[in-house]
């Protein structure tokens, strides 16, 4: 066992005090290296831009939206936005893509999702052109990630692998075990995770005795969107736990499970009539080695993979070498 296995809290069998993985942190150094990152392109003349389309009014999707384009203010990103209403069709969708897609200022386009149920979703994003794909979501994208080629890869999924990266936790030989089998998160999640050398299983709803496969993960990456739903038992003392569900619970008695030994999260219930929560129980992370919190730790990390994406963009449409991951 090498040095940094044995002083990693995955690798420990009894609990000690669990790592807070402070994403807001590590967010903050990754957006200062694009920062940078911009100051060399604007030397060369080059403003990377990015396009983001935002379908319909729903509020979270208008504050990730807000974030991702005062982020791109912040760091010299050139950003602008479309906001057609939720009655926008397919056809219309797939036009305000191809004009965007023949823009040479324009490096990335990002479609906010989720889009209106009447939308055909996949179509839209398979319309971006995959050099401009700063989602990751285009097919041929998923596929150079799994080659192992250089590409555009999922926000979410990505800032994971920084967050495990830089907290010198350790994924080669480590079981570890993806929840939710979703497109944008746990597909490419655990192909990343496969990258990285480590052994993976995914489960899903479909999974039998999840329980089993979730102990036995060193590092465990819940995805699923279900607050609350690892527990205290279903948890190896001294895993990694990653949490990237949002959910935002407003009920007391919900709230008190949660919170009940945690007078700040109860006090800002009280003050909200709401709080946000992830997939993993707070008791869970107590007898972790480390963990992601919500808020705070992943969803922090995706809006800053998205700079990177877009300056990565920027640079591989000009035959510039980008950044590697
Ligand atoms: N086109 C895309 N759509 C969506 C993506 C995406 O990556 N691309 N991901 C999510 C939403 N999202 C970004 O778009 C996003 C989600 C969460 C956060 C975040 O910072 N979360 C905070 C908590 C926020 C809260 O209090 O509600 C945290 O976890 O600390 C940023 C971006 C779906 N759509």
């Amino acid at each position: 066992m090498s040095l940094s296995e044995q002083l990693s809290p995955s690798s420990v069998d009894t609990p000690s005090t669990p790592l807070l993985l402070d994403g807001v942190a590590i967010a903050g150094s990754i957006k200062s290296e694009v920062g940078v990152e911009v100051q060399e392109l604007a030397a060369q003349g080059i403003k990377p831009g990015l396009a983001v389309i935002l379908v319909g009014e729903d509020p979270a999707s208008q504050i990730y939206v807000r974030s991702k384009v005062k982020t791109c203010g912040e760091l010299g990103i050139y950003s602008e936005m479309a906001t057609p209403p939720a009655s926008i069709t397919t056809e219309e969708l797939l036009a305000m893509v191809a004009s965007l897609n023949a823009r040479d200022e324009i490096d990335g386009i990002l479609i906010q999702l989720p889009l209106p149920k009447h939308v055909d979703t996949r179509r839209v994003l398979d319309s971006v052109v995959p050099e401009k794909d700063v989602d990751g979501f285009h097919p041929i994208n998923a596929g150079r990630l799994q080659s192992g080629q250089p590409g555009l890869a999922p926000c979410t999924p990505a800032g994971i692998m920084q967050i495990l990266k830089r907290s010198n936790l350790p994924v080669a030989g480590k079981n570890a075990v993806v929840l939710g089998r979703s497109d944008i998160v746990g597909k490419p999640a655990a192909v990343m995770l496969i990258n990285a050398s480590a052994t993976v299983t995914v489960c899903h709803s479909k999974t039998k005795d999840l329980a089993s496969f979730t102990r036995s993960a060193d590092i465990l990456v819940a995805a699923i969107g279900r607050p609350g739903f690892v527990t205290k038992d279903m948890v190896k003392p001294g895993a990694v736990l990653i949490d990237v569900g949002i959910s935002r619970v407003t009920e007391p008695a919900e709230v008190q499970d949660f919170f009940g030994d945690d007078p700040t999260r109860l006090e800002a219930f009280a003050k909200r009539g709401s709080v946000v929560v992830g997939d993993i129980h707070p008791a869970a992370f107590k007898v972790s080695g480390a963990y992601t919190p919500v808020p705070g730790g992943v969803g922090a990390l995706t809006i800053a993979m998205l700079m990177q994406n877009t300056v990565t963009a920027a640079k591989l449409r000009r035959g510039l070498p980008a950044k590697k991951a």
